[in-house]
């Protein structure tokens, strides 16, 4: 997968050189370039805001550098990227767009700042690519930057090879609609808590069921929403007995 990334900060990203991230990038899994939007500037002072047409508080970014980058990331001769762009407008940013997304040859990501980025640049954008604005949560941040940096990494970790057990893909929250059961290592006993008998059992279908139930359990009591969204063809006959 190839991804760039503009953003007026860079250096933001530094933390893609870590971890599973830096590991997918030194064996080419993931080719990443961060660019700097000040690059496609012409002023002296590298200009990249102005006040807001219709007054309003805080500034504006301008479109013309955000157009010669993107004329430049994505050229006509090449497959269209797909563009996403971090807003409080967005659309949710979930488990199901993250495999969206880790499905995608080439993204690229523009990192607003100020007051966001001029409408006209992803309205012209979307004459030549997909365009998705998309949201982490309903709060605003500063910026971009750390909003492409959840996004990537919850999309690099579904590339192949990146996780080293692909099972724990499985398992884990979100994957089947439903939070995951509680985790638990050694000691048998700390503190004086212990495991759950169940899962020192070695009986794998009860402790399959026990997680099951847990999941189930915990899901209904902190994301109702989620258990409210399970297509009910997906919760077999043993989850609904009492
Ligand atoms: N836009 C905007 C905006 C609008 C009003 C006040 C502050 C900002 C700051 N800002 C500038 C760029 C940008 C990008 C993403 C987010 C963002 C995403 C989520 N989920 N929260 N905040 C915020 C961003």
């Amino acid at each position: 997968m190839r991804v760039d990334i503009v953003s007026i900060f860079p250096e933001y990203f530094a933390p893609l050189d870590l971890s599973l991230i830096g590991k997918a990038r030194a064996n080419g899994t993931l080719r990443l370039v961060v660019h700097d939007l000040r690059s496609w500037t012409h002023d002296v002072h590298r200009t990249v805001d102005d006040t807001p047409y219709g007054g309003g508080p805080g500034m504006v970014m301008r479109p013309e550098p955000w157009g010669e980058a993107l004329d430049a990331l994505a050229p006509p001769e090449l497959t269209p990227p797909r563009l996403l762009v971090p807003s409080p407008a967005g659309v949710p940013f979930t488990q199901a767009l993250a495999y969206e997304l880790a499905a995608e040859p080439h993204l690229l990501f523009a990192c607003g700042r100020y007051e966001g980025i001029d409408q006209r640049v992803l309205d012209h954008a979307a004459t030549r690519m997909p365009v998705t604005e998309v949201s982490l949560g309903d709060y605003v941040l500063f910026g971009g930057e750390v909003a492409v940096l959840v996004i990537l990494e919850a999309v690099t970790r579904l590339l192949p090879g990146v996780l080293g057990n692909a099972g724990s893909l499985e398992e884990e929250s979100h994957a089947h609609g439903l939070l995951e059961a509680p985790m638990y290592t050694k000691p048998a006993t700390w503190r004086g808590l212990d495991v759950p008998d169940v899962l020192r059992s070695g009986d794998h279908g009860r402790i399959a069921r026990w997680r099951r139930d847990q999941a189930l359990t915990r899901t209904g009591q902190r994301r109702p929403d989620l258990l409210a969204a399970l297509d009910p063809q997906s919760l077999d006959k043993r989850d609904v007995t009492a």
